[in-house]
């Protein structure tokens, strides 16, 4: 099976790849990477969403129509080793770069047009028509699906489903959120007692683009309290998205004209995130103040439009609104943005976030497996894999990540979780897929084809066995970029 997909990637080779090592196992943690684990283009493509959309949700999540994929990933981690120290794992420097570059997750409802199923020019005597315009999309087409099941071609499942918007309510412990939130409350409280932390505020003005006032939380806050801040970002990165670093923490306020236009973080990392520390927003003197993130639909909207159908705000953006202690993921690479804060002027009453983005995603293990024991097994059982993604470089962007269970007895591989999912196809993947549709083996969609060669081949390893006998968990990233 693994080498009838690989001969059928390799019909839709048509970029190359450039390999990361694959052997970089606990790489020294100051090292800035944005892209670790194994993959990287070496240009970038415009970004086709997949039409498909979802949205993670640990705890409530209000004024949002969302649908709960339970299962996905990063709802089923376990806890860290205790040796495994967020604070050790922290990056250091701050960036002078401005907020312009970050992480992003994606969420959402998908309000976007639904796909199209008639008039497909396809019946099961005339055969699949490669030369069809990008816009048609066979995977989603019932009637090709139908067609290649009874011609028993097989048709290969997606694993996981894409995910680009995770919301955690309830982050921080309370305790800590209050805290936080404390501090800020006090150096405010009177505006006409001076004293030197009134001064930490940058007031971030790009014309038509940023307006926000804005510090560096490890600046701003005590010492302990940032730390454990900073732990609990850590370790929700490293255990839930595989990423073993954040960027320096920002803090930013919004009042009455403060805004980010929209834009799109790429080059940040594969996350961001944004914590509210926004007192009551229900109760919120302001209008806007909601992260807004580009629909699914918009960025594929030439494959849905409908001539008949009119669209507003709400479906073609995604608004997360932004109560206190929420933790929002998304995928940086959407267009994105925060609506205009509309009314009050005091800090107090506006909208308070701390974001950035969650990087370093890269290959690690925990448990008594020595990496390099290990190092051997792990890349001669992944090289058939990158053969096998080197075709589709080009075709398909975004990060994938794995975490498989090696039993210390037999060393073979008990489990596997997918993590996180972002990957995308871009367009012209339907032609080139189609195109080897012609062959009549597989149907090619390629996250599919992913999530499958990443399975087999992952679940196919044997590493060393332990003295111990005890399991080891490795989490491993895989970036195309
Ligand atoms: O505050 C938000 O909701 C989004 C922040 C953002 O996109 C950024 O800082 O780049
Ligand atoms: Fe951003």
């Amino acid at each position: 099976m693994l080498s009838q997909k690989t001969s059928l990637v390799g019909r839709l080779q048509t970029h190359f790849a450039t390999k990361l090592p694959t052997g970089v196992l606990l790489p020294a943690r100051s090292i800035h990477k944005r892209y670790v684990g194994s993959l990287a283009k070496r240009r970038r493509r415009q970004v086709e969403e997949d039409t498909r959309q979802d949205v993670r949700v640990n705890g409530q999540v209000s004024e949002l129509s969302l649908k709960n994929s339970a299962g996905q990933a990063g709802q089923d981690l376990g806890v860290l080793p205790p040796n495994a120290s967020a604070s050790a794992r922290k990056t250091a420097s701050y960036s002078t770069t401005p907020l312009l570059d970050g992480p992003a997750t994606a969420v959402i409802d998908a309000a976007g047009p639904t796909t199209r199923t008639d008039d497909l020019g396809v019946d099961e005597d005339e055969g699949f028509d490669a030369t069809r315009t990008p816009d048609w999309d066979p995977w989603n087409d019932p009637k090709v699906v139908e067609a290649l099941r009874q011609q028993e071609i097989p048709v290969l499942e997606e694993l996981t489903s894409s995910t680009h918007i995770i919301i955690n309510d309830g982050f921080l412990p309370e305790a800590d959120a209050r805290a936080l939130r404390g501090v800020f409350e006090r150096r405010f409280a009177d505006p006409r007692v001076i004293h030197p932390e009134r001064f930490l505020w940058d007031y971030w003005h790009v014309p038509d683009q940023y307006t926000l006032v804005r510090t560096q939380a490890q600046v701003y806050f005590p010492e302990e309290l940032y730390q454990s801040l900073e732990d609990a970002l850590l370790t929700y990165g490293e255990s839930q998205l595989g990423c073993r670093a954040i960027s320096p923490i920002w803090m930013s306020y919004y009042v009455d004209g403060c805004v980010q236009e929209l834009h799109c973080d790429n080059p940040h990392g594969p996350f961001a995130f944004v914590l509210s520390l926004t007192q009551d927003w229900d109760q919120r003197e302001f209008t806007g103040g909601e992260t807004m993130i580009m629909q699914q639909g918009v960025l594929n909207y030439w494959r849905s439009y409908e001539p008949r159908k009119g669209l507003e705000m709400q479906q073609l953006v995604t608004r997360v609104p932004a109560p206190f202690n929420r933790l929002t993921v998304f995928d940086p690479r959407f267009p994105h943005g925060v609506r205009q804060v509309h009314g009050t002027r005091d800090p107090r009453k506006g909208r308070l976030v701390l974001h950035g983005w969650f990087t370093e995603p890269m290959p690690f293990f925990q448990g008594p497996l020595d990496p390099a024991d290990a190092e051997e097994a792990l890349n001669g059982g992944l090289a058939p894999l990158w053969d096998a993604l080197e075709g589709i470089s080009g075709l398909i962007t975004g990060t994938l990540i794995v975490r498989v269970h090696i039993s210390g007895r037999s060393g073979s591989v008990t489990d596997l979780q997918w993590l996180a999912d972002t990957l995308v196809e871009v367009p012209n993947h339907d032609r080139a897929a189609a195109e080897a549709l012609l062959e009549g083996r597989v149907l090619p969609r390629l996250r599919a084809l992913v999530h499958n060669e990443v399975h087999d081949c992952m679940t196919a390893i044997i590493f060393p066995t332990v003295p111990s006998g005890e399991d080891s968990v490795l989490t491993y990233p895989i970036i195309f970029e």
